[in-house]
């Protein structure tokens, strides 16, 4: 069973009004503990409150820069927010609002998308600068050492493995799953390296191509794949031979033949630098796993769904923000149209590897030259707001 993408079930990140209730409103005084103690919430969740007309607006007021409005002055503060964009004041609840200057944006008019109104501060694109992208360095070491790229053991002979049916065999029939292959032009390798170095420096990510646990977030044991609920796909010994050999290959430095990009309506994207036949394992999506319980704030842009459990406590993420790799920067279809389901060209498919779950982006067809991947974030379940998206 493949994954969601986020594998969120809050839906949206604005705190709901209860949770806002008990965290911030329970009285006066804890909210003023709580305003010393956390220096701000977002105008988009007072907005959510007084957009609500709730009598808790005496602590949305008591949040509001301690200014002594009374709570219609606050409702009707925000009743006639327009989104910059678009001019309209419609669909208020996807509207996210500037913490320096009041500016409303629909969270889909911006660009690139935000998928839900940030928890936290928030600032509009006048207010920030836009982020620079830092170029990688193209110098061949810079590189190595920053994919800590170990030593190549020979380029796999691909060829004859096809011929003898071995583990690079493509068959549509058996849809076993194949290994990349890559450039054959060293300077293209490095290339392609580069664009992926680019894209996780200027995104502050380190590189990690394998499934993190750091202390604070879930243990490595908690990623217990029987616990699916319906039980995990499991790979069979050739499927498991080729997602080794993929793995073996990204540590050496023979990367699958992908660039990634920057388009100014998504940020970040990836495309196929040499055609990319259909079962290929493109990447595994890797970041810090952590309890689906302890994201609920974040902002779900790129949460990958990675064990979903009988019981909610245990269910996983994965969490590309600190460390992660080329798969966080594959885009997404969108879902609810004709057009956006005719990009797919990837499926994002969980699997069982030696009792630990896997989130593997596999290609589901072949992919040309140029072409840019997607997949569906919301392939199971549908809380990814892919509505908006291009
Ligand atoms: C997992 S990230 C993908 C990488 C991202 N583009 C970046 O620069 O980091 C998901 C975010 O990418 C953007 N995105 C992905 N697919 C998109 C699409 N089809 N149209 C518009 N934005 C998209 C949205 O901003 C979304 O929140």
């Amino acid at each position: 069973m493949a994954a969601n993408r986020r594998g969120n079930k809050r839906g949206r990140s604005v705190l709901s009004l209860d949770v806002w209730e008990d965290q911030y409103c329970k009285c006066a005084e804890q909210a003023q503990k709580r305003r010393r103690e956390q220096s701000r919430v977002s105008k988009s969740t007072r907005r959510y409150a007084a957009r609500e007309g709730r009598d808790d607006t005496l602590t949305v007021r008591d949040y509001n820069a301690g200014a002594c409005e009374n709570s219609e002055d606050v409702v009707d503060k925000y009743a006639e927010q327009r989104c910059e964009s678009c001019g309209s004041g419609d669909d208020d609840a996807e509207m996210v609002l500037c913490d320096r200057c009041d500016a409303g944006f629909h969270i889909y008019c911006l660009r690139p998308i935000l998928v839900s109104v940030p928890a936290e501060e928030w600032f509009c694109p006048s207010c920030t600068k836009p982020p620079a992208i830092q170029e990688f360095p193209k110098i061949q070491t810079k590189i190595i050492d920053f994919f800590r790229i170990e030593k190549f053991s020979g380029v796999p002979d691909t060829k004859k493995r096809r011929r003898h049916g071995g583990i690079l065999t493509f068959s549509k029939r058996s849809r076993k799953l194949a290994v990349h292959i890559p450039s054959k032009d060293p300077r293209r390798l490095l290339e392609q390296m580069r664009s992926l170095a680019t894209a996780l420096t200027t995104s502050n990510i380190e590189y990690s191509d394998e499934l993190t646990y750091p202390l604070g977030c879930a243990p490595r044991e908690s990623n217990d794949a029987s616990l699916e609920v319906g039980g995990m796909q499991e790979m069979n010994k050739d499927d498991r031979a080729a997602y080794e050999l993929s793995k073996q290959m990204w540590r050496e430095g023979q990367v699958a033949p992908l660039i990634v990009t920057h388009d100014p309506g998504q940020g970040f994207v990836v495309e196929a630098d040499s055609p990319i036949k259909d079962m290929t394992i493109v990447a595994e999506y890797t970041g810090d796993v952590d309890f689906m319980r302890n994201r609920v704030n974040d902002d779900g842009n790129s949460i990958m769904g990675l064990l979903f459990t009988e019981e909610p406590s245990k269910e996983l993420v994965i969490c590309p923000d600190k460390r992660a790799n080329i798969a966080r920067f594959v885009s997404g279809i969108n879902n609810h149209t004709r057009e956006g389901k005719k990009k797919q060209n990837l499926r994002c498919i969980r699997y069982n590897v030696d009792g630990e779950a896997r989130a593997l982006l596999i290609a589901i067809r072949d992919i040309a030259k140029g072409e840019r991947l997607y997949y569906d974030y919301n392939a199971y379940l549908s809380d990814y707001p892919t509505h908006c998206f291009l």
